[in-house]
């Protein structure tokens, strides 16, 4: 289906709410971390996550980004634990990045942005029988994001920039397996917290947003590979209209 929507021109970010009022809701999706405002929360423990590499299937150019997608009709790939309550299966991850190195991450910290931002999609398959069934309800995706930093080139991210090669048109895909997302996780599992949207259209509230603090690097030849699929891809940070972020 042909988008109505996109990143620039005349149905850019700033007209998004004409088609799809939420995007003017309480709940959106991206937001500043302001880490002076971050609550401390004892009850949060460690995320679980059981990513099966054999549940990796395909990498789609879908326009406005590339999505790598999961088989998801079993328990086999998973987070739990952290802010969440029962099981959520990885769905499938893609990234956000920016024009120049300088920004391009959805999420800031502290106003700072960084040069691109990974995102593992995640449903409830406790209570939802799928991705599009979980994608709008309130307790229906958890979305796992990791920062990119401009450094040295990424073996792992190398692995996704190779296969692009082979779907540079709208709507190509390829088989991509046994690729491990958990390659692309940084050392320190410390994260932050908080309750949000998609952050394109649709734009559901449906989001436990789970960020890691610890960027991993992404060279800017790397970034620059995504740039020859779509130039931009992310939305500015939204107003965090009373929402605690916690840690
Ligand atoms: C095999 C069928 C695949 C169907 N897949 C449908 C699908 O993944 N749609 C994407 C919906 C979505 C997800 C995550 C974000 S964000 N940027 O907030 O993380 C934004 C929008
Ligand atoms: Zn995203």
């Amino acid at each position: 289906a042909s988008l109505n929507w996109s990143y620039q021109g005349n149905n850019g970010p700033d007209q998004w709410h004409k088609l799809y009022p939420i995007a003017n809701g309480n709940h959106q999706s991206p937001i500043d971390i302001k880490t002076k405002k971050v609550k401390k929360d004892p009850s949060l423990g460690h995320l679980k996550i059981t990513w099966n590499l054999n549940t990796c299937k395909e990498i789609v150019n879908i326009g406005h980004s590339f999505h790598v997608n999961f088989e998801d009709k079993d328990n086999l790939s998973v987070v739990t634990g952290g802010p969440l309550t029962g099981n959520y299966r990885l769905h499938q991850f893609h990234f956000h990045w920016g024009q120049t190195d300088d920004h391009g991450s959805e999420h800031t910290v502290d106003g700072a942005k960084y040069a691109s931002e990974l995102h593992l999609v995640h449903w409830n398959s406790d209570k939802y029988s799928s991705f599009a069934d979980a994608s709008d309800k309130p307790d229906g995706l958890s979305i796992v994001a990791v920062f990119l930093k401009v450094g040295p080139p990424n073996e792992h991210v190398q692995e996704i920039v190779t296969a692009l090669g082979s779907i540079k048109t709208k709507g190509k895909q390829a088989p991509f397996t046994n690729f491990d997302p958990s390659t692309l996780l940084p050392a320190s599992l410390d994260y932050w917290t908080y309750p949000g949207s998609l952050t394109h259209p649709p734009l559901f509230e449906s989001v436990t947003w789970i960020i890691y603090k610890e960027p991993i690097t992404i060279s800017s030849e790397q970034l620059a590979q995504f740039r020859s699929l779509i130039l931009t891809n992310h939305r500015l940070p939204q107003e965090l209209k009373g929402r605690q972020v916690r840690t």
